[in-house]
């Protein structure tokens, strides 16, 4: 087995499952700089994908281009449908209620005065329409989303007086309202505590194994080498992809992120990365 690196036009590491996303050639120019470029990634139907790289390497970004909400050139298609094509968008309703996103947390008004159940029905709004009123249907979908997170004890709680695990389910669940396909998720984990990040992680393990794309930005990175079906490594192109036991060697890291070649953290990488690899040795890929 081999990873996917940067120039290498070998298929080795790409999924088997029907892509849910695919991104061909984008670029994206912000303020007047290159940001992201020569950007090529497929997602399938059932992965759980590490968006890995340095602060500025342009996750964030290439999310918010996903979704449409930066300009940016190049091909994106979900479902094998064309969302963008050259710098035009092409999106149907239907397509843009496949994606949730789950934004940093620091970009949600938690301030606003809201009860969790009334920041999970927003989500809903690519359904209802601003100027509809949430319908029966509507509250069951929030139901279900925040039965997932486990949340729903605390629908009618202020979201001001969540703790920061309790506000990162409550966007979870948000998303999750739409039951869409394709989930992406920007650095859920950021100031969680270890069993919120691993109850968090379970739960992102289950919505890929009922069939959608999850895409994930960490920079935990030995917890995405130990978590992720398969890992993109991002600095404003893609660098190397692949399985966690595919990017075992130093290389890719090195050259994504910048550290030199004694860095712990390679070999941090390289010690989960090799246990996936006697993993799927073993027949169990999934840890
Ligand atoms: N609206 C904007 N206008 C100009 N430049 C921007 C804008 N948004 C982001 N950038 C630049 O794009 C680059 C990538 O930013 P982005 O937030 O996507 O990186 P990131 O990989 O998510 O970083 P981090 O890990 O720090 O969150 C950065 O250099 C940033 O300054």
């Amino acid at each position: 087995m081999t990873a996917t690196v940067a120039g290498d036009t070998s298929t080795s590491a790409r999924p088997t499952a029907p892509a849910a996303l695919e991104v061909h050639d984008l670029a994206v120019v912000l303020g007047g700089r290159p940001v992201l470029n020569d950007i090529r990634l497929e997602v399938a139907e059932g992965e759980l994908l590490g968006l890995v790289g340095p602060n500025g390497a342009g996750k964030t970004t290439l999310l918010r281009a996903v979704l449409g909400l930066v300009p940016s050139s190049g091909r994106i298609s979900i479902a094998g449908q064309d969302v963008h094509r050259g710098r035009k968008r092409t999106r149907s309703a239907p397509v843009t209620r496949s994606i949730g996103y789950v934004p940093q947390r620091h970009e949600f008004a938690w301030d606003f005065p809201v009860t969790v159940e009334e920041a999970v029905l927003t989500g809903r709004v690519a359904r209802i329409g601003w100027l509809r009123g949430a319908r029966t249907e509507d509250y069951r979908e929030v139901r279900r989303a925040l039965d997932r997170v486990e949340m729903t004890h605390l629908r009618k709680r202020p979201v001001g007086e969540l703790s920061g695990g309790q506000r990162q389910r409550v966007l979870v669940a948000r998303a999750l309202a739409l039951d869409p396909r394709i989930l992406l998720l920007d650095e859920p984990f950021t100031g969680l505590d270890v069993p919120t990040q691993e109850h968090l992680t379970e739960l992102f393990r289950e919505l890929a194994d009922e069939e959608r794309a999850v895409i994930m930005t960490n920079h935990d990175l030995v917890g995405a080498v130990h978590a992720c079906d398969r890992l993109c490594l991002l600095n404003r192109t893609v660098v190397a992809s692949g399985a966690p036991a595919e990017l075992a060697g130093p290389e890719p890291w090195m050259t994504a992120f910048g550290v030199s070649a004694g860095s712990p953290l390679l070999t941090a990488i390289s010690q989960v990365a090799q246990g996936r690899t006697a993993d799927s040795s073993a027949g169990g890929e999934r840890s």
